[in-house]
């Protein structure tokens, strides 16, 4: 493979984000950045071993039947290969063995917590966490505060301290299995982002800072490795300051969005670490 960072977002079934998210990366400076329908994987015509970075973007999986991007994580865990003996699962164990990198957003960081990949406590594809209906049982649709943990092991949010982000989600609580599996999440530093304060300085319960009720304000999470993560808000949604409601009167927003920090940070970490 040549010294280019590649990246893949998959689509099809419901997802809505794809072209959104397939700018970021492009703007983030990965060199091939490929939109992928997820039939072309089950066919085995595109292979996720080309690619080092997995883009799982947002939208409505199946219509959010039984759940948000549960059918889609029964499909992708269990799904053969055409025509071969393997599975889809086996050749995302290889990518995540290969030290390669995962983001999900909204429906795809549901599609991730409902597969198992976060926070990933236990290996191979446990659930022990989900997101389920907003509390106060509407769609939400705002921008939010985000604290990041700087202690996290999550590479995507390297350097960062705070950042705001949009939500659009009716189903983005967070619930955990037991007391013990959010101790487990905060002693690792994997809840790496939480509805904020306006200021960054603490995370919060309160509506409408905190959209949807999620325990312990968690809106992202990572695994220990810090290469797979995901979150409710959407980083695609703003990779330049006109994305900024405020862009007109607010001062000292950056020229690029917060949003693309997150996916700079994934190029880098692919240049440094697997090129
Ligand atoms: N923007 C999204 O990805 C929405 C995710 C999901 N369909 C929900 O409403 O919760």
């Amino acid at each position: 493979m040549s010294k280019q960072v590649r990246a893949i977002v998959i689509a099809g079934n419901g997802t809505n984000c794809e072209r959104e998210t397939a700018h970021a990366c492009r703007l983030a400076g990965a060199e091939v950045v490929d939109i992928v329908h997820i039939s072309e994987l089950l066919s085995g015509r595109v292979l996720l071993q080309d690619y080092h970075f997995l883009n799982l973007a947002g939208g409505f999986l199946d219509g959010d039947d039984l759940g948000s991007a549960k059918a889609g994580a029964n499909r992708l865990l269990h799904a053969p290969i055409k025509d071969s003996e393997e599975h889809l699962s086996e050749h995302l164990r290889k990518f995540i063995a290969d030290g390669k990198l995962i983001m999900g957003v909204c429906n795809g960081f549901q599609l991730m917590v409902k597969m198992g990949l976060l926070p990933a406590l236990e290996k191979d594809f446990t659930q022990s966490v989900t997101l389920t209906f907003n509390d106060n049982g509407r769609f939400e649709d705002r921008w939010v505060y985000l604290k990041a943990d700087p202690e996290s092991p999550c590479i995507f949010t390297r350097g960062l301290d705070g950042i705001t982000l949009p939500v659009r989600h009716g189903e983005g609580k967070l619930v955990v299995e037991s007391d013990a599996t959010l101790e487990q999440i905060t002693a690792k530093h994997l809840g790496v982002l939480q509805y904020s304060l306006p200021d960054y300085s603490a995370p919060t319960q309160d509506y409408p800072l905190n959209p949807n009720g999620s325990t312990a304000a968690i809106a992202g999470l990572c695994d220990e490795t810090g290469r797979l993560f995901g979150l409710m808000p959407h980083p695609e949604a703003y990779v330049h300051r006109t994305h900024h409601p405020r862009w007109t009167r607010e001062e000292n927003l950056p020229e690029e969005g917060m949003g693309l920090w997150l996916y700079q940070n994934a190029v880098r970490f692919i240049r440094d670490e697997l090129l």
